[in-house]
């Protein structure tokens, strides 16, 4: 029986795919793997029973992933599984900062109980104009899953886009219209571009990217958008650019408490992935990864561990998480070869500083001798 912890709702279409070996629910203790989707973890204690943390969503920021690879907990996100509803508000967001919506709707609320209100909506909607996207320019930063989402459909909405990501991947690259300009730099989407929309993770190295330096570079009347993560904003640098004139709109999905009642700032209530299709898509995703990791080993989309994925022809999976160190299989090897067990299939792969081996036999192995090994985090015999 294995015992999973739900951290946030996760929808029923994901945890459905459990079968009648686990145990899932709020309440669980000692859990072997958790389900999060948004919840802080970094002041939970993990039970030394935890495997595998199974973010259904991407950003990962809420789990403290150095402590997880320290104490031989992977940790799983679900890429892509939300980036379409993602892409959806976005391209609402671009609307709204450019059509002063919001404004308008709320000054028609005003108009209640006042006589021809017809008549007084033609006489002053003209406070409310606003410029149209088509042949504007969009400065992208952040080209995965969601920013490439957006930038191939602001291209087909006729706008000119440009895109920045420093560690774009091949899939990412493959995936993107061609249509779209290669920007070398942060500054040439500041000074370049009429829009600006983030998506990339919460870093140190993203962490306050927007902010009165970066600011400063971009042209008057910048309309920023935000659906990657607060701290990647200086809010109080943005508020001071909007006063100044600077920028003419800041629309966001992260509320915090010095920008949701401001003039020009739209706070939206973290909405991003909010939508059926996402939420089935993402725990439909973090499902299969923790199962297949608690029952095969494999693991898939992992942050902290690398991908492994080898078909079950024995017994006996042996599982060890090490440090990324030499000698480590000469030392696995010998420990077996020592008890007259065969290995019958043995891969290794490593991520950073960490590595994962799964080793196949037909005999059991005794975990005590393996896990007193130097380096040796983690190991785990799945019959
Ligand atoms: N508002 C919401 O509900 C949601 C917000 N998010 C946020 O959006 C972020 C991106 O999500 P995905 O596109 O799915 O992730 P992803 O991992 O597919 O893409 C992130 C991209 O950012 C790039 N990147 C990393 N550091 C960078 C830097 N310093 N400058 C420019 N680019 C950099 C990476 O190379 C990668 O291509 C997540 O990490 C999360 O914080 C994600 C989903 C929903
Ligand atoms: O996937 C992400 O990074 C998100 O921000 C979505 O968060 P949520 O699952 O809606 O709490």
């Amino acid at each position: 029986m294995y015992k999973i912890k739900l951290m946030n709702k996760i929808s029923k279409v994901g945890t459905d795919l459990f079968g009648q070996q686990y145990q899932i629910g709020e309440d669980i203790e000692n859990e072997d793997g958790i389900l999060v989707r948004s919840a802080s973890l970094h002041d939970y204690q993990f039970p030394s029973t935890l495997l595998a943390i199974a973010r259904a969503g991407a950003g990962v920021n809420n789990i403290p992933i150095d402590q997880c690879s320290e104490q031989g907990i992977v940790v799983f996100n679900t890429p892509g599984a939300n980036a379409n509803a993602v892409k959806e508000l976005v391209l609402c967001a671009l609307f709204l900062s450019s059509r002063q919506i919001v404004e308008g709707i709320d000054w028609v609320k005003t108009l209640k109980g006042q006589e021809g209100v017809g008549k007084l909506v033609e006489k002053g909607k003209s406070q409310f104009v606003g410029p149209e996207i088509d042949g504007k320019k969009l400065g992208i930063i952040g080209l995965g899953a969601i920013g490439v989402h957006v930038a191939n459909a602001a291209i087909k909405l006729g706008m000119e886009v440009y895109g920045y990501d420093p560690y774009i991947s091949v899939d990412a690259a493959w995936g993107m219209s061609k249509w779209v300009k290669n920007a070398q730099n942060m500054d040439t989407i500041f000074s370049e571009c009429d829009y600006i929309t983030l998506h990339a993770p919460s870093t140190p190295e993203t962490k306050a990217m927007i902010n009165q330096e970066s600011i400063a570079k971009m042209k008057d009347g910048v309309r920023i958008i935000n659906f990657a993560r607060a701290d990647l904003v200086d809010s109080q640098a943005v508020l001071e650019g909007i006063q100044k004139g600077k920028i003419k709109k800041y629309i966001t999905d992260f509320a915090t408490e010095d920008i949701i009642d401001q003039k020009d700032v739209i706070v939206m209530p973290h909405l991003g992935a909010s939508t059926p299709e996402s939420e089935d898509n993402c725990a439909i995703m973090a499902v299969k990864e923790m199962q297949d990791y608690l029952e095969n080993g494999n693991i898939t989309h992992s942050v902290n561990l690398p991908s492994v994925h080898e078909p079950r022809t024995t017994k006996y999976r042996i599982c060890l998480i090490h440090k990324n160190v030499p000698n480590m299989l000469a030392q696995f090897a010998t420990l077996f070869a020592n008890k007259h067990i065969n290995i019958e299939n043995m891969v290794n792969k490593a991520k950073g500083e960490y590595a994962y081996t799964m080793i196949d036999t037909q005999d059991v192995v005794d975990c005590e001798e393996l896990k007193n090994l130097d380096h040796v985090i983690q190991v785990r015999v799945i019959e």
